[in-house]
């Protein structure tokens, strides 16, 4: 990739529920074609700092840009910016088909390279959503959303319920989107080895705040760095 300007950037965001802060301070840049590794122990605030970012949640603080642009607490501005939020029910309508699913993103010529890319998907295209296994529903939540052409992917628990053979299937095709065709991608997950094997960074959260931020090569190698930071030890 040519470009050189960040597709997402968090600055000093705060965000959380009934005015009390879950994040605080967290500083985030995805450059475009990368990928980062969103970590921490259960209730760090993983979720919600997507949510934050996606302009689900309003800001408490804090600013957030996507593809250049302020985004910053409006759902709407962050999707007319290419921002697309995969949460952890993974968005899917269950009792629509694959096909139907599909046409929902309304993508102009059609969903035919969402199949392209995931051809597995081509046999199910009228089976019912909720008849998919785990697996088949998150790689045709990846595929609806690739129809959006994102600039910049979060996805949530993406290998929650999903067999490690499911998992190794999807994370070479987040890699592929984000070499090919320059996404920024934010991956928040439970698998630290999963996670790091794709990421090009990796960013560790602990009560809501940033406490290591590092490149994923790095951590591969030291994972007691990755063991303190779950437990809350700052090392930047
Ligand atoms: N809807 C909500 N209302 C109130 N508090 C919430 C809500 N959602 C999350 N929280 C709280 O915010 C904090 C951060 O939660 P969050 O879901 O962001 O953590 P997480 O790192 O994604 O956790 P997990 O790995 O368990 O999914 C937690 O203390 C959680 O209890």
């Amino acid at each position: 990739m040519t470009e050189t300007t960040d597709a997402l950037e968090i600055r000093g965001l705060s965000a959380g529920y009934r005015g009390v802060p879950a994040i605080r301070d967290i500083d985030l840049r995805v450059a475009a074609g990368s990928i980062l590794a969103l970590l921490g122990p259960n209730g760090a605030g993983k979720s919600t700092t997507l949510r934050a970012a996606a302009g689900l949640l309003p800001a408490l603080g804090g600013t957030v840009t996507a593809a250049g642009s302020p985004v910053t607490g409006s759902v709407e501005r962050a999707t007319r910016s290419g921002l697309c939020l995969i949460p952890d029910n993974r968005g899917v309508f269950h009792r629509l088909t694959v096909a139907e699913n599909l046409r929902l993103a309304k993508a102009r010529g059609g969903f035919g390279p969402a199949l392209d890319r995931f051809p597995q998907l081509r046999p199910l295209l009228n089976r019912r959503c909720g008849l998919l296994s785990g697996g088949e529903q998150q790689l045709l939540a990846i595929a609806k959303t690739l129809l959006l052409r994102p600039r910049v992917l979060l996805i949530d628990e993406m290998s929650m319920g999903l067999s490690p053979v499911a998992i190794k299937q999807i994370l070479p095709e987040l890699r592929r989107l984000a070499d090919e065709d320059g996404t920024a991608i934010v991956l928040v997950e439970q698998h630290i080895d999963q996670a790091l094997s794709v990421a090009d960074e990796a960013v560790v959260l602990h009560h809501g705040r940033v406490v290591l931020i590092g490149p994923a090569a790095d951590l591969r190698e030291d994972r007691d760095q990755i063991q303190r930071a779950y437990f809350g030890d700052k090392e930047r």
